[in-house]
């Protein structure tokens, strides 16, 4: 036995003064004038997702094992046991309705990313060894994309699903220079089927346990049928047209379009404090302004993408095996990443404004809320707090198993985001000390810049930067 997993984040192409690569927004990563690898880490990203998706499920980096970290089939990883806790216990590891939904996910995204990157190096050294030389580069420097589903394209209002998600197929080139048309395996997963034709492991009968693909928004499955009679669920064939339809759908019930933009922007106008913005389930306190959270919003956007009929997306005891689940939770990430940027440790200190001293919790700073429906490792109704273990993820290769606390800081996992490269030097003054107001101003810029539009127009960056509690 070689030991647990360290989860450690990728460690390559990291600059002299802490500048580590970004995790780009899909529609940059994939645009040379924003990223100078942008070419070839495509190449090497789909070359990766291919490899890792055609790996064996029975092995711990497997795309099937770590999708199958979160809901089903419900089996160990990594060593970390299951509890029997009852019949109302959630049988994954994943967390929801609780404290630790951005944490456990953050962790959970780092996983994926390292595997992904280790498949990258060995798609690397398939190359002939001249090639490698020039490539190493577009590997030391890849980080996770994302998608930012409530950014608009330029000029207009409408978000749009990427291209590279609706593709079934796509063009890459292998590392003997061949170019070849293959399954674009961020369009859908194919399972692992046993001898019957049914998901290794998973359980509860039709359409999942026998649907051979992921799909988004299928035909709705009629249970007297036979799945393989229900096309879309028997060939996996995705309805992306629906799911983009749904993004820009502002009066659905989960909203789409302007009503996605608003709430993330309110988001971070409203919520200060990381117990409410955390998840759907935080009850601290009866304060309106914490009727949204991070976990609320994502909630919507897992269902605009798998849809009402349940595809894979929208239920969660399938939604990671659909490579849209990380590019989605990228940028989940993401969020959590500017809420801690804009509500530091350092609070206290500024700026000096009685309300938002009394506001601002940067972290869970000893709060608990109680699970109502436990985990895979942990019974229903265990109250959570930042140290409560985020199994199955691991530090080391000795079983230490992260808390929340373990995973506070991004720098540690090697990556950065856009808006949140804190290295710059005009974040500095001459003695070195880190400028906090100057580098969240300009975080609010780019968020007015990005969902500022749909706000009512007397609503303007000076309102965000005060954050002016909601009147009672
Ligand atoms: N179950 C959530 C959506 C969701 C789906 C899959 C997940 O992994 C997470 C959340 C809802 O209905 O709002």
């Amino acid at each position: 036995m070689s030991g647990t997993y360290p989860i450690v984040g990728i460690q390559d192409g990291i600059g002299p003064d802490g500048e580590r690569p970004l995790r780009y927004e899909i529609n940059k990563f994939v645009d040379p004038k924003h990223n100078p690898y942008a070419k070839d880490q495509l190449n090497l990203f789909l070359l990766a997702l291919e490899k890792i998706q055609a790996m064996s499920h029975t092995e711990r980096l497997s795309w099937f094992q770590i999708a199958g970290i979160h809901g089903q089939p419900f089996i160990n990883w990594d060593g970390s046991k299951g509890i029997d806790g009852g019949p109302d216990q959630w049988g994954g590891y994943c967390t929801h309705a609780s404290i630790l939904f951005p944490t456990w996910h953050r962790v959970y995204h780092a996983l994926v990313e390292q595997a992904v990157h280790e498949c990258m190096k060995k798609v690397l050294a398939e190359f002939p060894r001249d090639k490698q030389a020039a490539l190493k580069p577009a590997v030391d420097h890849w980080r996770y994309p994302y998608w930012d589903w409530a950014l608009v394209m330029p000029g207009t209002t409408d978000l749009v699903m990427p291209e590279l998600m609706r593709l079934p197929v796509i063009e890459v080139q292998r590392p003997n220079g061949v170019m070849q048309t293959i399954d674009n395996p961020l369009y859908r997963y194919r399972f692992p089927l046993d001898a019957q034709g049914k998901v290794i492991g998973f359980t509860g009968g039709p359409p999942y346990t026998e649907a051979p693909y992921t799909v988004r928004h299928p035909a709705p499955f009629n249970k007297t049928l036979p799945v393989t009679s229900q096309e879309t669920w028997a060939k996996g064939i995705s309805d992306n047209d629906a799911a983009q339809t749904a993004l820009n759908d502002v009066s659905a019930q989960r909203p789409g379009g302007r009503q996605l933009v608003v709430s993330v922007y309110q988001l971070f106008a409203m919520i200060r404090s990381f117990p409410p913005f955390s998840n759907t389930n935080w009850r601290g306190s009866g304060n309106p302004s914490q009727y949204t959270s991070l976990e609320g919003i994502h909630n919507n956007v897992h269902v605009i993408i798998g849809g009402l009929s349940r595809g894979h997306m929208a239920v969660n005891d399938f939604a990671t095996f659909d490579a849209a689940f990380w590019m989605h939770h990228g940028n989940v990430e993401r969020q959590l990443s500017i809420f801690q940027a804009l509500n530091p440790a350092d609070y206290k200190s500024w700026p000096n404004d009685p309300w938002l001293r009394s506001t601002v919790r940067p972290w869970f700073d000893g709060v608990s809320q109680v699970d109502e429906y436990g985990t895979w490792t942990r019974p229903p109704n265990t109250a959570e707090t930042t140290n409560t273990p985020l199994t199955p993820f691991h530090k080391d290769a000795k079983g230490t198993v992260y808390d929340s606390d373990g995973c506070r800081y991004i720098a540690n996992f090697g990556y950065a985001f856009e808006e949140l490269q804190d290295w710059l030097p005009k974040y500095r003054d001459a003695s070195g000390k880190f400028n906090t107001p100057l580098y969240c101003q300009d975080i609010r810029k780019a968020l007015s810049e990005k969902y500022g539009w749909a706000m009512p127009s007397h609503h303007t960056v000076s309102h965000l930067a005060a954050a002016h509690p909601p009147s009672r």
